[in-house]
């Protein structure tokens, strides 16, 4: 079957990134497909439309254009206000969605039948979330460089350098969830100097990093109690928690950040699942990327990776390709039916959500996917 492929340029506050590289094109058209790429879409990762047009796509002028001619859009982030009124009944979208926080998306995506692919719950049998990966090696490791930087004096932190001196004790940095985000934060704070604690509900993942980093970190099992505790400490405090596709647990209380230090930082990485810190009460921007609440700087931008988007735009795509493929050769229908990781990256599909943390999250009717649509054995 063939598939024409639409890639819009991302409209979010300064994310750079974009869903597909002229590998991506080449790797389409030699299986048959046509890719239609919005004009300007990749120079914010220092791709340029004649780059697109020598891999044999076709550039179009506007947003509108490319969503009329494509049977599947294929984006970075979840679509803005501006964009729901452009998706054809029934498309199929994959990109990231990040519906738990989203009633207003999710509603426009089920009233136009979207056949919505989230990358972040994309899940093979393993467990892992593979589209997700990248953006959180990503995301974990700028958490730190951001953490370091708004620790300094000029942008309102306590004058803490990461790393210390000889004689000057390091900076605490305290990372509550050890997965993808948590490991990479960990590994660039180690790498600064600073004193490290990690706080998780798994015991295994924590023996794991317990065995990687050995006496380099400190780990904790995360309970309100250990939280209190490391967050009291911290200078530097990251977000890193997911249940996939659920609202992330707001474990870090607003109790617990006014006992903080004056100048200490938040870096929330799970503010895209609507963030893990209870002051944390609305998402950033690159733009404006923190304020400032009971003295600690707040900082909960949801595309950290969009501002490295050279780096994240490669890696991301690396990811997803493999699986844009698969939707496009076989069609949506039969690659959901033939791939658990992709059935389970279904959120929407036909005006029902079937997603149930999603579902649970809205306070949503939820439809197992099994109702709509063919699913693989044992889903
Ligand atoms: N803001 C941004 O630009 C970006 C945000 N993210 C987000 O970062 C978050 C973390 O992602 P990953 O590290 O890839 O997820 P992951 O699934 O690899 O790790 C999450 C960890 O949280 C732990 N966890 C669950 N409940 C917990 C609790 N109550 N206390 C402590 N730990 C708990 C899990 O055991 C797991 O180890 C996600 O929300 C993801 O979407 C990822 C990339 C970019
Ligand atoms: C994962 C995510 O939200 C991002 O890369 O922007």
């Amino acid at each position: 079957m063939q598939m024409i492929i639409g890639v819009p340029k991302e409209i979010k506050n300064n994310e750079n990134r974009v869903a597909l590289t002229p590998a991506g094109v080449v790797a389409l058209g030699k299986a048959g497909h046509q890719v239609v790429v919005e004009t300007k879409a990749g120079v914010g990762s220092g791709i340029r439309d004649e780059e697109y047009i020598a891999a044999g796509a076709d550039i179009l002028a506007t947003p509108a254009e490319v969503y009329a001619r494509a049977d599947m859009i294929m984006k970075v982030k979840e679509p803005l206000a501006s964009e729901y009124e452009l998706f054809k009944d029934g498309q199929l979208l994959f990109t990231y969605l990040h519906l738990a926080p989203e009633p207003a998306l999710t509603a426009a995506l089920l009233k136009k039948n979207v056949v919505g692919i989230a990358y972040e719950t994309v899940q093979p049998a393993d467990g892992s979330l593979p589209l997700l990966i990248p953006m959180s090696e990503v995301a974990g490791r700028m958490s730190i460089q951001i953490g370091a930087q708004f620790l300094e004096k000029q942008y309102g932190g306590a004058g803490i350098l990461l790393g210390g001196v000889p004689g000057v004790s390091p900076a605490k940095v305290t990372i509550v969830g050890g997965g993808i985000v948590g490991i990479n934060a960990a590994k660039m704070a180690i790498g600064f100097g600073a004193e490290v604690t990690i706080l998780d509900v798994s015991n295994s993942r924590l023996r794991y990093l317990d065995d990687i980093f050995g006496s380099r970190i400190k780990t904790l099992m995360s309970n309100s109690y250990n939280i209190q505790q490391a967050v009291e400490q911290a200078d530097l405090l990251v977000g890193a928690v997911l249940i996939p596709g659920a609202k992330a647990p707001k474990l870090v209380t607003e109790e617990m950040v006014r006992g903080m230090k004056p100048g200490s930082v938040i870096v929330d990485v799970a503010i895209d699942q609507g963030g893990s810190v209870e002051t944390i009460d609305h998402v950033t921007t690159h733009a404006e990327p923190t304020y400032e609440k009971y003295g600690v700087i707040h900082y909960s931008v949801a595309n950290m990776p969009g501002a490295v988007a050279r780096t994240s735009t490669f890696a991301l795509t690396n990811a997803t390709l493999p699986y844009a493929l698969k939707l496009a050769n076989l069609g949506y229908a039969e690659a959901i039916r033939t791939d658990l990781a992709l059935a389970r990256g279904v959120n929407v599909i036909h005006g029902k959500l079937t997603y149930k943390a999603v579902a649970e999250a809205l306070n949503h009717e939820y439809t197992p996917l099994g109702r709509v649509t063919d699913v693989p054995s044992g889903f």
